[in-house]
């Protein structure tokens, strides 16, 4: 709803009631609309500001309501008549004002911001764009170049920065209310010609062409595939070359297209979907709001190669104490030049200090008896582990939190060997580890609730998507990630090379395809797990055994390109070539496709045209056949959990919704089709067979994803 009243007897307050973000549903348009109306025709009202309850202005549009029939006023001439109002409007906006929120913000003639509040329109990640009139208005007031960066990107701005861009046009340390009500009276009987929007002219852009055209470039590399970006530069266009009614109107154009699109859908998903993680669970009941954490101030990290060190930073950059341990003397002092150079870059990117004396470095396990919290990052050897977990045992005070940051291996073979089981937990960061936002949260049959609330409020605190997971190989990410790349090989076997499928892939919306990541990560990492694991035959193997191991099929592919030295970029070859060692500019390499083709001749295999359709179909269905599997497994909690793992550390676009939301808007009966194709095709790959929990989604109809979890107890109570 939204309150009326009058104040300092002659200004009519407004105040947007609507917890948690006073969100612009239905109710509270029917309410701005009355209470403007009383206002505008109260003669003891002189002038009116709007606010939002709690310390917030408005979160925009309710997005719960899209999909729905959107019943009540509509937003833009509700802001139209506000801005038309003869009577000052003044925005007291604390909190944040966000899209829909900003665009009324937007329609009040003046804007009081309180100093810790952030403006923005963020529609763009909602697949949408600022289609109540701010897309038109918002360029008006801060100009073209501002605005396209502000509402392509959504980013939010400090109060400051909308200050410098005329954005706002004051800011209060204090009460922001009090503040706008005393200028309202001060700004009665003033014209508001001057600061109705909608009349301004479009500050002109010189060589404005070239300037849509940059970035129009920008965005179709950066949101590859992505529909909305390009939509609002379009709109944004529109404002600085038509008419502002003409722009209004390819405004509404554009949002149409958009409203319905599967892009929308997907992206509104994954918002919610977000905001679902965070409140964990666990199989055995114990959940986010049952379970307390315990805080942490000082934290260890052990290991300092490529993970160790992104890792310090982070909990540096947070502001904790950190002790770092490296045994080897060589990477020890790399370690301490490369983690300088990496808080100096942050400091400079975020202009804070950088933050040195957070860390102190030591080779010797005894510096961390005093610490709250370990995250051990040394080589991924279950046997080095093992040990380091005894000595960490043996050295911490008791109730420390002993983390590992394994990317494969058992947690509770790590947990056994200490004196508190209980405390130990995953906490799988993703390179680089101060970069990247995704964290799995890891628990054994044994960690506490307390352990998994202190990785996840942890994780909150550095800024990461942290998402609690069950224990097994790979946890959710890699081990989905193991039949993806399998299929990818499998291709290479029957016809297609690495760049048609890494084209289908980055088509289909990845930053890179399967074969670039593989030479960026080194091929050589995968080929030493592959080797401990005793499925290496020198030669890649002969005979039927060549391409068989365990039972199941597979491709000595990787082995054999890492017996000729191509370990990726690291080489400067590997799936493509470089111009040199630790370039990034892959080139296809007719080495590989002669490669391929004599391994074929080699093992009787007749190349076969591959379509990019049948890359992703079995690329993507092998993938999330296995996704289904860790549901049914209970390693993950619902399919939200896979899909924000998927967003936020394996470059799944976005504006697909992550694999599981994919595979329902593709349609389970459809996965499934493929799936038993592609198993009756290849009867030694079990991974194509599919998993019992779709076959029952199916076979109940295919409830929507919101309906999985509900699917998911039943199968789980069957076994
Ligand atoms: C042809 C049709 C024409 C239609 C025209 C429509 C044009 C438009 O007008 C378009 C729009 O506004 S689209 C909406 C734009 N606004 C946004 O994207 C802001 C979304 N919210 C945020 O960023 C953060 O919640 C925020 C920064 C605000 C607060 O962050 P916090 O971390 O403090 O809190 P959260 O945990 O994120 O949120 C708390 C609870 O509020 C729910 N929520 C947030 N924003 C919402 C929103 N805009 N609508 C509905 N629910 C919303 C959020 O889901 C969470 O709920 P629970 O998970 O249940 O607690
Ligand atoms: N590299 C990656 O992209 C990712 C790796 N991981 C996991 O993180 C862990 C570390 O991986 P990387 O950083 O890539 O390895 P790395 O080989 O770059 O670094 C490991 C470091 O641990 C040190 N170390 C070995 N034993 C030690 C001991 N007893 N005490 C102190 N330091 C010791 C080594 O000297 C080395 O500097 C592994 O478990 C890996 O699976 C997880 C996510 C991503």
């Amino acid at each position: 709803m939204a309150q009326y009243s009058l104040v300092s007897g002659s200004v009519g307050l407004i105040t947007l009631k609507n917890p948690p973000v006073n969100a612009l549903g239905a109710v509270v348009r029917h309410g701005i609309v009355d209470s403007v109306e009383k206002a505008l025709s109260d003669p003891k009202v002189k002038s009116v500001v709007i606010c939002g309850q709690n310390g917030m202005f408005c979160g925009g549009a309710d997005i719960k309501e899209f999909g729905t029939d959107m019943k009540g006023p509509p937003l833009i001439p509700m802001f139209h008549s506000l801005e038309a109002a003869n009577k000052p409007v003044v925005a007291a906006i604390e909190g944040g004002a966000f899209g829909g929120g900003l665009e009324l913000a937007l329609g009040c003639h003046y804007r009081i911001a309180h100093s810790k509040a952030k403006v923005g329109l963020p529609e763009v990640t909602l697949g949408l764009l600022p289609a109540a009139a701010g897309s038109q208005r918002l360029p008006r007031l801060i100009g073209v170049p501002a605005a396209l960066n502000l509402i392509t990107t959504g980013r939010h701005i400090t109060a400051a920065e909308a200050l410098q861009l005329g954005l706002v046009d004051q800011v209060a340390d204090h009460n922001t209310v009090d503040t706008a009500v005393k200028f309202a009276q001060s700004v009665v009987g003033k014209s508001l010609d001057s600061r109705r929007i909608s009349n301004f002219q479009c500050p002109p852009v010189p060589n404005v062409d070239v300037l849509f055209e940059e970035v129009m470039q920008k965005i179709r590399q950066t949101s590859r595939g992505a529909i909305a970006p390009i939509a609002c530069v379009q709109a944004v266009r529109a404002a600085a070359t038509l008419p502002y009614k003409d722009g209004l109107q390819k405004e509404k154009e554009l949002m149409a297209t958009l409203f319905t699109s599967g892009q929308a859908r997907s992206l509104q998903y994954c918002f919610f979907a977000q905001r679902v993680v965070s409140r964990w669970s666990m199989p055995n009941g114990a959940s986010w709001d049952t379970s307390k954490g315990r805080p942490i101030h000082k934290a260890a990290v052990i290991g300092l190669g490529t993970m160790g060190r992104g890792i310090a930073v982070a909990l540096a950059q947070t502001g904790f104490s950190v002790v770092a341990v490296e045994t080897q003397e060589k990477q020890f002092m790399d370690a301490k030049k490369a983690v300088a150079g990496m808080l100096e870059r942050g400091a400079k990117r975020s202009g804070k200090v950088a933050a040195h004396d957070k860390i102190i470095y030591s080779q010797n396990l005894q510096a961390i008896a005093d610490v709250d919290l370990v995250i051990e990052a040394v080589f991924e050897d279950m046997a080095l582990k093992k040990r380091v977990f005894r000595q960490l045992s043996d050295v911490c005070k008791p109730g420390t939190f002993l983390c590992t940051n394994t990317s494969t291996l058992d947690i509770d073979q790590m947990a056994a060997e200490t004196r508190q089981p209980e405390l130990v937990v995953g906490m799988h960061f993703f390179a680089p580890a101060h970069v990247m936002k995704l964290l799995e949260v890891v628990y054994g049959p044994r960690s506490s609730p307390e352990a998994v609330a202190v990785a996840m409020q942890l994780g909150k605190k550095m800024g990461k998507v942290s998402v609690a997971v069950g224990n097994c190989r790979g946890f959710v990410g890699n081990r989905m990630l193991k039949p993806y790349r399998d299929q990818a090989y499998f291709l290479l076997e029957e016809g297609a090379t690495p760049e048609l499928i890494d084209q289908a892939l980055e088509e289909f919306g990845f930053a890179m395809g399967a074969f670039k990541v593989y030479d960026l990560s080194g091929l050589d990492v995968g080929w030493k797990v592959r080797k401990e694991e005793g499925l290496v035959l020198p030669g890649g193997g002969s005979g039927k055994s060549a391409r068989i191991r365990q039972g199941v099929r597979y491709s000595p592919l990787g082995d054999l390109m890492c017996e000729e030295g191509r370990f990726g970029q690291k080489t400067g070859r590997g799936w493509y070539q470089y111009d040199k060692p630790g370039s990034r500019d892959a080139k296809p390499d007719p080495w590989v496709h002669r490669f391929l083709e004599d391994y074929r001749a080699r093992h009787g295999l007749v190349a076969r045209r591959i379509s990019n359709q049948e890359v992703l179909e079995r690329c993507l269905y092998a993938m999330i056949n296995e996704g289904f599997r860790i549901l049914e497994d209970g390693i993950a909690a619902g399919p939200e959990d896979i899909d924000i793992i998927y967003v936020f550390g394996y470059g799944w676009p976005r504006h697909r919704g992550g694999p599981m939301f994919y595979a329902n808007m593709v349609g389970l009966p459809i996965v499934l089709e493929r799936l038993e194709h592609f198993a009756q095709a290849n009867p030694d790959v079990p991974t194509l067979q599919p998993c019992n929990l779709l076959r029952k989604l199916v076979a109940s109809g295919s409830p929507p994803i919101s309906k999985w979890r509900e699917a998911m107890k039943n199968v789980h109570s069957q076994l």
